[in-house]
């Protein structure tokens, strides 16, 4: 049973109280000592619990996760993929035969096989890896089933001899081997599903731990895709694409692999039964077969490749309303929204039905061949070593009930075998899906690859163009006493031509010499943000910052995680990560003190209260404070503040800023607010057309004069009309006079 994480901190609140602390008073010193027993037991359990609420790093690397599980929590190991095997698996997915077709493209071909060749090096990395021995052991149930068909077949025959020549003895005997076999061909029908399961997830699971340790690294990747712009919805990839594919492939392996086995058995079974002119018929008819289906059926890869396309706009639209609905809402846009909705779920569902409209006379097709010309077929094939006993392979004697055996025995073959060959054409339209899938999993992870190694397409234009990914040749230092840029462009990233915000801005922020970044909306104020944080290219000259531990962006607009009201104050670390650093509760209501949000445990339900959707429980300037909450948690050395108080009143954002000031935390403020200037020594001034200019601001005291004398004179200047108007109607006394 999980233990529920003790509210310690609600509980110290609590005793805070007057109220609950006369009540205390009136209580036994016995009650008291157990409840003091109760606390010390409850502090015993915490570390463990931490541990259990928190994704523990250990020393190898490895995370270590406590997962619900029928009511316990099941501890995972997740061994990080090291970075030599995504360097190792870079050359298959950036080989340039294999890119990612245009839709048009995607088909059975040997794209196809280079592509599923990539992507099978992340599925079963190693020969001896679990997933070999899950498929060798699937392959044996396989084996085990065609075995058993065999014998089903013959005992088959057995019985209706034994029926016709009313042997019933042999018939019983039959009958008792019959029910016999049942359970192990049972047995071995279930095992081949639950493999076949368990080869998706193994699959699955490989893929996607693959692809979360390549999309979400301290390279940005999760990022960088958004500016590389060539995938668009990577969550749609991850999440169905994905699923999709790993189902597609262990179905395919049964669905191939068991009759693959049934044709090679049952062949040579029917072989020395029909004979060579049967076998070659059935050949022949293979062959055939496979050719039609193949000239007839339509492109499956590149239906699938456009309906999983039009899923994923579908499924934006719809995350976009349940990200968004209370801007929705103010704005009435209900409507709106419905339209949008309706056009992607319309523009999808004209596509399936498209696709089941070419289904239509593509399954009649393929019904009348399997299934019609093949037993015409097949009964032409049986009637052979009766008709042609010549050429009909080892006969069973020219006795009339050996004659019925060999029928029924040939005919169950038969029928098994034009199962087996029907299993493997109904296949090619899977077959064709996969290839679908495989184009779409295989882009995520070229994307993924090609992002993370920075290894960004060459423009395709005979002249450099400035500013392409491939042109990112800046130099960026970390583990400075500062923040420094010298001559570094400022540039919003695309793949062939970022467009250049400014062409060379330099400047230095020392400790202690705090700077405000003001100028027009749309400027390029948070690209600078950005550029320092590392999430846009430096394309050219020098970024020096603190090591990344030293450093915090605040952005505009507030993130708040899904978890406990503790873990957005600590954000991102982990409860576990604030135990071992010496950190206490306590501490986070001193911090919750000084942005003011003390009330948010007693009205939440303490720091272990927790939300799916933090964002709609605080308000604009709650959530702001709570990005400065985290700032004076962790204490910076340096903090890139972008309108992060935009929406806190100017009183309280005068003292936080006092405030951090006073922690040592060096500030590099993005704001509209003249108010603020006077918190910064430096002020970075933007206007258009790229230019800059750094001014000295002055100390506070005299930014305080300056605004005295300022206001002295707006006072002044209000009276005008007053004296203005006196002195009219003195005028007009004196000339009455
Ligand atoms: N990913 C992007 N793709 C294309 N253009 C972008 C992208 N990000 C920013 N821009 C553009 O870059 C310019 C600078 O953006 P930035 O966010 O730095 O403005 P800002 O000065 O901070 O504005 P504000 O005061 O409104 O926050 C804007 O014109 C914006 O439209």
């Amino acid at each position: 049973m999980g233990i529920a994480t003790p509210d310690l901190s609600a509980l110290i609140l609590h005793l805070k109280d007057p109220k609950v602390k006369a009540a205390l008073g009136v209580l036994s010193t016995a009650t008291i000592a157990t409840l003091i027993q109760i606390l010390r037991t409850k502090h015993e359990e915490l570390p463990k619990i931490h541990r259990k609420n928190s994704a523990v790093i250990l020393s190898d690397g490895s995370r270590e996760i406590y997962v619900p599980y029928k009511n316990e929590e099941a501890k995972v190991i997740i061994n990080p993929t090291k970075i030599v095997t995504f360097e190792a698996h870079r050359r298959l997915f950036l080989d340039k035969r294999s890119a990612a077709p245009v839709e048009g493209k995607v088909g059975v071909n040997r794209r196809f096989i280079r592509q599923f060749e990539a992507i099978w090096a992340i599925l079963v990395p190693r020969f001896q890896s679990k997933e070999t021995a899950i498929l060798f052991l699937h392959a044996c149930f396989l084996i085990a089933r065609t075995w058993l068909s065999l014998v089903v077949a013959r005992l088959d025959g057995t019985i209706v001899r034994d029926l016709v020549s009313a042997n019933g003895k042999g018939f019983m005997r039959g009958l008792a081997f019959w029910f016999l076999i049942a359970v192990p061909a049972t047995y071995t029908n279930s095992m081949i599903q639950y493999l076949q399961a368990k080869i998706s997830i193994g699959f699955r699971t490989r893929l996607i731990r693959y692809v979360h340790d390549l999309y979400l690294n301290s390279n940005l990747s999760f990022y960088k895709i958004t500016l590389d712009g060539q995938l668009t919805g990577a969550d749609q990839y991850i999440t169905t694409d994905i699923t999709k594919f790993c189902d597609t492939v262990s179905s395919l392996y049964s669905s191939i692999g068991k009759p693959s086995v049934d044709i090679v058995v049952f062949t040579y079974q029917l072989f020395r039964s029909i004979g060579p002119l049967g076998m070659v018929m059935i050949f022949a008819n293979y062959f055939g077969t496979a050719y039609l289906l193949r000239k007839v059926s339509p492109s499956f890869g590149r239906l699938a490749v456009a309906e999983a396309r039009l899923e994923g706009d579908f499924r934006n639209a719809h995350s976009r309303i349940v990200t968004s609905a209370e801007e929705i809402a103010f704005y009435g846009g209900e409507k709106a929204e419905l339209r949008s909705l309706d056009k992607a779920y319309l523009k999808l569902i004209r596509h399936v039905n498209g696709i089941f409209k070419i289904l239509i006379a593509y399954n009649m097709f393929e019904d009348f061949i399997i299934k019609y010309a093949w037993s015409a077929l097949g009964l032409i094939c049986c009637s052979l070593p009766v008709f042609l006993p010549n050429l009909g392979g080892l006969s069973e004697g020219s006795h009339e009930h050996n004659r019925t055996k060999a029928f029924i025995t040939n005919k169950r073959l038969l029928l098994s075998l034009s199962d087996a060959g029907g299993r493997i054409m109904y296949s090619y339209k899977d077959l064709a899906e996969l290839a679908g899938y495989t184009a779409r999993v295989y882009a995520l992870l070229s994307t993924l690859h090609r992002v993370h190694a920075n290894a960004y397409k060459p423009s395709r234009n005979e002249r450099a163009i400035p500013y392409s990914f491939a042109d990112i040749k800046g130099t960026v230092q970390e583990g400075f006493e500062g923040i420094r840029l010298e001559s570094v462009p400022v540039v919003i990233p695309s793949a062939y031509a970022g467009e250049e915000l400014f062409s060379s801005l330099s400047f230095i922020i020392r400790p202690g010499e705090h700077m405000i970044i003001s100028g027009p909306n749309g400027i390029g104020k948070t690209a600078i943000a950005r550029v320092i944080a590392g999430l846009w290219p430096v394309y050219q000259g020098l970024l020096s910052k603190p090591s990344s531990g030293e450093i915090i962006y605040i952005p505009q607009r507030p993130y708040l995680s899904i978890g406990t009201l503790r873990e957005q104050i600590i954000y991102p670390q982990s409860h576990h990560e604030m135990v071992t650093s010496g950190k206490t509760d306590e501490d986070l209501m001193e911090i919750l003190r000084i942005v003011r949000l003390e009330y948010l445990p007693g009205r939440e339900g303490g720091l272990d209260a927790k939300q799916n959707n933090w964002g709609a429980v605080f308000s604009g300037g709650e959530k702001q404070r709570m990005s400065l909450a985290r700032m004076f948690y962790h204490m910076p050395k340096f903090a890139v503040l972008d309108e992060a108080t935009s929406a806190v009143s100017s009183d309280v954002e005068g003292i936080l800023y006092e405030k951090a000031k006073e922690f040592g935390i060096t500030l590099l403020t993005i704001s509209h607010r003249p108010g603020l200037v006077k918190y910064h020594k430096y002020l970075l001034k933007l206007d258009g057309e790229g230019i800059w200019e750094i001014q000295r601001v002055g100390t506070e005291k005299e930014l305080m004069s300056v605004e005295r004398e300022i206001q002295d004179l707006e006072c002044r200047l209000a009276q005008v009309e007053g004296w203005t108007r006196r002195h009219k109607e003195v005028e007009q006394e004196l000339r009455m006079e």
